[in-house]
């Protein structure tokens, strides 16, 4: 987010905070965008990418394991998608990229029913009847046929929880508990009875508010579409980066138009393919330089327009035109001196979700539930604390390479079986002790153990002879609450009467979404409006 300002003076000199995706986007697009402009990357880790975190494991002599403790995934129809595949094409590592196709088993989701059975989400009419004649399916047959009859609230109000909203909507609040809430607990960690619906479904709450109903501005849609086929169009943000970024248009369209038909997509060697092809090229950048290992303590304006960055080292960095932070409002609220803005950033949360890794070479123990992974709604018991278990060993194995001469993913090639998931615990379940009730490592995977021999009847000897990591990601996911959207105009303001348009604020909680895609866009359109 840039407020409206002017564009950088020429050789001006910027400071990025936080070298994660976000930071390394926006430093990234502006090196190229404005060449003459010196950009100081500041990180507090001595690695790059933030969240995103490939690791590797060694399961037997020379032979590499990637293990995700973070993001893995990146939907395909995101426009931030377009850009990150045209980045890796730019930087010829397009042959790092492979896709899931819409019928792959990958493709498939479960989720718990309150009885402990897994469930299939339908992609079919043999999955929607099993679904419907499942405990979850309870009030959605119902709810759905109803839902074009119910009225939207009597009075327009600025926001509300998304339970309240899917509630109203289908006339019962099993449908939330049982179907939406896995969802928020896939992509928030969060609880739906918390988190804003305008942030999180603003889409169907536009469609409430313009149409009345879900149904009846779907079925609006859809007429509307099927009155003139319009040729494709790229999204402004992909043509304005076309422009600036002078892509090829066509090429663009066509990548777009790809991309957006594939549910995800992922990278060989992981997520981290990304932020660190961006650092390597951004340190092959003229006037460019990361500083690593360093944490900004805290930043203000010096006196003549300028500001300056005090680092935790002692060291002091000054001169600096514009400083762009990309971190959590919880983390930004330590390095600001002014009370309200303190104040005010300290209002967002951010959930913390443990993850457990787990590896287990030449035995396929998924089996038969090959899928994406399934998430754990609201409505089981959850003694676990389970958010979700992703199924890597399946998504990699149907992973196709996106371009032609893209090998075969390591997985598909090695074709021998093998188990490697990632189970992420907590989230909102934490907030009632915060970080103090993080438990240790061994509790975490016991807990997952329990958790896949109860939902998969894996035993756990075969459990027992794999391989366990746990990270816990702290405070990694800002929670939207409701008057979210509020809460961010205002801090804008508050920003502005603070620094002017000397800071602009990247990153998961101020952008589109919590997704990479969405904080990639955001960090070129924010480049995009300074140079
Ligand atoms: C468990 C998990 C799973 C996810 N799965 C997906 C997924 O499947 N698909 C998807 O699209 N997205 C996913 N995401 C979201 C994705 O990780 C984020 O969108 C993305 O990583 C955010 O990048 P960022 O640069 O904005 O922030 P971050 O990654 O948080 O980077 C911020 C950087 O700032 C640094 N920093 C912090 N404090 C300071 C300081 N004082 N001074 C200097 N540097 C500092 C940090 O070390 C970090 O490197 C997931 C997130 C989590 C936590
Ligand atoms: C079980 C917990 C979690 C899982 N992923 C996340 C959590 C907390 C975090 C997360 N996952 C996604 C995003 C980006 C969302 C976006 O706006 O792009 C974040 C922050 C991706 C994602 N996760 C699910 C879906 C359907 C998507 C979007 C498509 C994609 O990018 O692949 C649902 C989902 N998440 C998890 C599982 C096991 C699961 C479905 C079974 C893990």
């Amino acid at each position: 987010m840039i407020p409206q300002c002017g564009k950088l003076a020429a050789n001006s000199n910027v400071a990025v905070v936080g070298a994660g995706v976000g930071g390394l986007s926006f430093a990234f697009f502006l090196s190229k965008l404005r060449p003459d402009v010196s950009i100081t990357v500041v990180e507090a880790s001595k690695r790059q990418g933030g969240w995103i975190n490939s690791s590797k494991i060694e399961d037997k002599p020379g032979h590499a394991v990637v293990i995700e403790k973070g993001p893995r995934t990146l939907r395909g129809v995101a426009p931030g998608t377009t850009l990150i595949i045209d980045v890796l094409k730019s930087l010829n590592q397009e042959n790092a990229v492979y896709y899931i196709e819409s019928k792959s088993e990958a493709n498939r989701k479960f989720l718990l029913a309150p009885n402990d059975k897994l469930v299939q989400v339908p992609n079919s009419p043999r999955t929607f009847y099993n679904f419907m004649s499942s405990p979850l399916g309870k009030g959605f047959g119902s709810g759905l046929l109803g839902e074009a009859f119910r009225k939207g609230p009597s009075h327009k109000q600025s926001d509300e929880t998304a339970h309240n909203f899917i509630s109203r909507r289908f006339g019962n609040e099993h449908v939330s508990n049982n179907i939406f809430s896995a969802l928020f607990h896939g992509i928030y960690a969060g609880d739906i009875k918390k988190i804003s619906a305008k942030r999180t479904l603003g889409a169907m709450v536009e469609l409430e508010q313009k149409q009345g109903s879900l149904v009846k501005g779907m079925i609006k849609k859809s007429l509307s579409k099927l009155g003139g086929v319009s040729e494709p169009q790229l999204p402004g943000s992909l043509r304005e980066y076309g422009i600036l970024m002078d892509r090829d248009a066509d090429g663009l369209l066509e990548l777009h138009s790809r991309l957006k038909k594939l549910p995800m997509l992922g990278l060989q060697n992981g997520l981290e393919t990304f932020p660190k092809a961006l650092a390597i090229a951004l340190e092959n950048t003229p006037n460019v330089r990361i500083v690593s290992g360093d944490a900004s303590s805290r930043f203000g304006m010096s006196g003549d327009g300028k500001s300056e960055i005090h680092l935790a080292s002692g060291a002091k960095l000054t001169n600096f035109h514009h400083i762009r932070l990309t971190n959590t409002p919880g983390v930004i609220s330590k390095m600001v001196q002014n009370k309200n803005l303190i104040h005010q950033l300290q209002k967002v949360h951010s959930n913390t979700v443990v993850l457990v890794n787990f590896y287990l070479a030449d035995v396929d123990l998924i089996d038969s539930y090959h899928s994406f992974g399934y998430l754990v709604p609201q409505s089981n018991r959850n003694e676990e604390r389970l958010l979700g278990v992703i199924f890597d060993s399946v998504i990699e194995r149907n992973f196709k390479p996106f371009v032609e001469s893209g090998e075969p993913h390591a997985a598909v090639r090695q074709d021998g079986k093998y188990t490697k998931l990632t189970a992420m615990l907590e989230g909102h379940y934490l907030n009632g002790e915060g970080l103090a009730g993080l438990k240790d490592n061994s509790f975490y995977i016991n807990s997952v153990k329990r958790a896949l021999s109860r939902h998969m009847a894996i035993s756990q000897e075969a459990l027992n002879r794999g391989i366990w990591q746990v990270t816990p990601a702290k405070e990694c996911l800002p929670q939207f609450f409701v008057g979210y959207d509020d809460w961010l105009a205002q801090l804008r303001e508050q920003f502005v009467e603070n620094y002017g348009s000397h800071v602009s604020l990247g990153g998961m909680a101020f952008g589109k979404g919590p997704g990479v895609p969405d904080v990639v866009m955001d960090g070129f359109e924010d480049a995009a409006k300074l140079a």
